[in-house]
Parts: C-alpha cells; sequence; structure tokens
C-alpha cells in the first residue's frame, strides 16, 4: 500500500493545472452506454475511479481507447452485458451511475448495490423509486438491483425526496432515452449535472433547466456519437487553494472554473485570502495568518461537502474558534481524530465541530478513511512542524490526480513512497 511522507514548513508558490473533474466524468462515462455511435471525451482526469468506469465498461463489452494523455474513445456499439459486478462496485460507489443508461439502452441491468462507506449510509431509494415511476421493475435481491423494462421506459414526474447529485444524474440518464417527458423536481443544481446535460445534449437529447431544481427532458429515440470536454474539477481547486491559505502561500489554479467555486471563494475571503480571478483561472494570496471561518454544508449552490475536510485543516491552524456543520452526510468528520494526533483543538458532537485554533499542528503518522479526508490529512502534513506520514493514500488516488506531483511543483516536500 502506497503512502505519502510530508515534510511541512514549506510555503507553496507557482501555478497548477487543474484536471478534470472526477464527478463530471464518472456520470459521463457511464453515460457513453446510451448513444449508438462512438464517443471521444478529453480533459478526462487520470484516476484510479476513471480507471474503474471504464473497467465497468469493459465488462458490458463497451470497449475503449485512450487518445493521448487525457482523451479516451469510447465505442458502445459493442455492448453486449448488462451486469454491473459486486467486485466493481464495491471500489466505487458511482458504479450505480450504470443502471439508469444500461435499462434505458438495454431494457434490462443488474448492478450491485453498493451499501455504504466511510462518510455514510448512502442509501440508492431515490435512484429505484424514480426509475420504477418511469415503469421499470425492479426487484432487490442477493445483494443486487435487477431491473427490467417492457419496450422503452416511460417519461414521468418525479419530486425527488431529498436532493440527490447522482439520484439526479441516473434519472436524466435513463430520460433521455424514455418515451415522452420527464420532469425532475427538487433536482440536484451541481455544475457536474449541467455538465452532464451539455453533453447528453451533444449527442442529440433534449435536456433542458439543469442547473436549476426542476430539469425536464423530452425523450429521443436515439443519440448519435460525438466529442465533448469534461468540466475542470471544483473540488480539486479548492483543494490546491485551501493548500496556498493554510500555508501562508500564493497559488495559481489554471484550467479552471472559478464561477462553480463562489460559496468556496467567499468562505476563502472571509479567512483572510486575496482572491483573483478571469475566465479560467483563479490566484489566491494568503494573509499573515487565516481567521477560522464558520460552516455549514449543503447543496449547490451551498458550501460543498466535498469540501468540509480541507477547511476543518485550515481552521485548526488558522486564528479563533468557529464551527463546521455537515448536513449532507451523517458521519463525514472521521479526519478529526486523525487531525488531532496531529495536536489539534477540536470538539465534535454529532454532525458538528468546534474547531479553536492553534499556533501549529505537529506531524504525525495518520490514516486515511475516504477521499477527503485524505486530502485535509495532506494538506495538514503540509502545515505541521516536522514529518507526516499519510497512510491509505489510495483513497485520494481515487480523486486526485497526481497530488504528490502538483504539490512538488509547488514546492512541497512530499514523497509518494510504494509499499508491496
Ligand atoms: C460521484 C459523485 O458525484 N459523488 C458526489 C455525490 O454523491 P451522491 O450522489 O452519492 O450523494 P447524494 O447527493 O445522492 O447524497 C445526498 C444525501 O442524500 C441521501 N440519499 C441519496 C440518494 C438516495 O437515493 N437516498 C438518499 O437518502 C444520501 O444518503 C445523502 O445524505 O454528491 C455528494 C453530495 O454533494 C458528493 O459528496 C459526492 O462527491
Ligand atoms: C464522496 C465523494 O465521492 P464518491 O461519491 O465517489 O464517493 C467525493 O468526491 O468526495
Amino acid at each position: 500500500m502506497d503512502k505519502f511522507k510530508i515534510r511541512g514548513g514549506q510555503t507553496l508558490s507557482g501555478t497548477v493545472t487543474i484536471s478534470g473533474a472526477k464527478n463530471a466524468a464518472l456520470p459521463i462515462l457511464m453515460a457513453t452506454v446510451l448513444p449508438s455511435d462512438k464517443v471521444t471525451l478529453s480533459n478526462v482526469p487520470n484516476l484510479h475511479d476513471v480507471d474503474t468506469s471504464l473497467e465497468l465498461l469493459d465488462c458490458l463489452g463497451v470497449t475503449h481507447s485512450r487518445v493521448g494523455e487525457t482523451a479516451v474513445c469510447i465505442d458502445p456499439t459493442t455492448l453486449n452485458h448488462f451486469k454491473a459486478p459486486y467486485e466493481l462496485v464495491k471500489t466505487m460507489r458511482a458504479s450505480i451511475l450504470v443502471l439508469g443508461p444500461l435499462l434505458a439502452k438495454t431494457g434490462k441491468a443488474e448492478v450491485s448495490l453498493p451499501g455504504g462507506c466511510a462518510i455514510g449510509a448512502r442509501p440508492v431509494n431515490l435512484h429505484i423509486e424514480g426509475l420504477r415511476k418511469m415503469g421499470a421493475h425492479i426487484d432487490v435481491e442477493n445483494g443486487y438491483i435487477k431491473a427490467s423494462v417492457d419496450g422503452r421506459l416511460k417519461g414521468a414526474e418525479i419530486l425527488l425526496d431529498t436532493v440527490s447529485v447522482t439520484g439526479t444524474e441516473n434519472l436524466m440518464m435513463a430520460a433521455v432515452l424514455a418515451e415522452g417527458q420527464t420532469v425532475i423536481e427538487n433536482a440536484a443544481r451541481e455544475p457536474e449535472i449541467v455538465d452532464l446535460a451539455n453533453f447528453l445534449n451533444a449527442l442529440g437529447a433534449d435536456v433542458q433547466g439543469a442547473g436549476n431544481d426542476t430539469i425536464y427532458i423530452n425523450g429521443v429515440e436515439t443519440l448519435s456519437g460525438g466529442e465533448y470536454s469534461v468540466m475542470p474539477d471544483r473540488i480539486e481547486t479548492g483543494t490546491f487553494l485551501v493548500a496556498a491559505l493554510a500555508t501562508g502561500s500564493s497559488v495559481r489554479c489554471e484550467k479552471t472554473d472559478p464561477s462553480a467555486l463562489d460559496a468556496v471563494i467567499k468562505k476563502l475571503e472571509e479567512a483572510g485570502a486575496t482572491i483573483e480571478k478571469g475566465d479560467d483561472w483563479i490566484s489566491l494570496k494568503s494573509p499573515k495568518r487565516p481567521k477560522a471561518v464558520n460552516i455549514i454544508t449543503a447543496p449547490h449552490p451551498g458550501f460543498p461537502t466535498d469540501m468540509q475536510a480541507q477547511f476543518c485543516t485550515l481552521n485548526t491552524i488558522a486564528d479563533g474558534t468557529a464551527n463546521i456543520r455537515e448536513t449532507i452526510f451523517e458521519n463525514r468528520f472521521m479526519h478529526i481524530p486523525e487531525l488531532r494526533r496531529m495536536g489539534a483543538n477540536v470538539d465534535s458532537e454529532g454532525n458538528t465541530a468546534i474547531c479553536h485554533g492553534i499556533d501549529k499542528l505537529t506531524g504525525a503518522e495518520v490514516m486515511c478513511t475516504d477521499l477527503r479526508a485524505s486530502a485535509s490529512l495532506v494538506i495538514a502534513g503540509l502545515v505541521a512542524t516536522g514529518e507526516t506520514t499519510v497512510e491509505r493514500i489510495y483513497h485520494i488516488d481515487r480523486g486526485y490526480e497526481s497530488i504528490e506531483k502538483k504539490l512538488q511543483a509547488l514546492g512541497a516536500d512530499i514523497v509518494r513512497v510504494s509499499e508491496k
């Protein structure tokens, strides 16, 4: 298992190029099941979750070839299987995103139930209920969601009880090939949903209103092939900006989209950062010491839960005391016990953490439990005195492309140690 060794205390400087967004690339990859011809995707991040998605498509008979560093050409014309096995789904929850497209395209899908994960139970009842409203017969047996439909799925009015990102995406993908109009109310409004809608529309789908809480999808009979470039990763961008602020540095992120980061930028400014931005870049200059900031996570356009752990680390070394309230997932404070091992003064009860800023964290051996907890521990290692070893970094490889190389280029002292 690989680990990172970080010698903290370096300031960062320079420019980092942001990769394509994991949370846009994964649904878009699953959506490539839908068209009747080849699709070429560019700005696809080099991530373990992307490899898993391509492996899953392979299992379904959907072949691909890599084109250069970041593009992939996918051929769905050879689709001949309909089962997403447990072995793949257990390593990547987003595999559930194949359910809607596969059912819409072939009339049949068997997808392993993803089960819970470190950050919460994460049920998929809304995905199943929505597909049932569209005429799917669904049984959950032997750990699998077994879905079928006679003929085509039928357009339906679906009101989601809870705002769900992958729930909205799954239903949107199923609806593009359904008969008639589907209306998804209380839809998630994340930028990645807009990116998926733009991709589907580029292939000839008719999706209107993505980015608002009601999405209208007028079903079409077939989708064509095409080309599409995945949006930049707003969470990777935010993570580098927090790393810069926590280490008292100045950093510029390029090939990104600041307009997807309003809530995060607001909190960075509240913490004392000076932000400048253009269409596809954003830069941050640090104050002498950041101020601790209160955070309440919420669905977009609120503050993203995927940035909560990184701000928690920032607060541990900031001036003052601040509260963090996690409202999306019931168990997303797994980084806190690890941060405490580095000297952080954080109390937590239920979904609230109270961070009392201290002058310095101290290096320690810490362990990753999930993707964004891992990012928060890497940031903690960068600001701590002495050496920090971050173990189980396979979590971070799911969602950050070459994070250690990007940090090294900014001047961080971080190395990957590979152990068998
Ligand atoms: C691949 C991907 O895009 N992952 C993102 C996606 O996860 P994901 O789509 O899994 O998260 P959801 O938006 O679905 O979850 C939001 C809340 O709804 C609940 N819920 C969800 C579905 C359902 O059928 N029933 C139900 O109760 C969940 O348990 C959670 O409490 O959005 C999350 C919230 O922004 C992000 O943290 C993840 O990075
Ligand atoms: C929770 C996340 O991802 P996933 O939904 O793929 O587990 C994340 O990106 O922070």
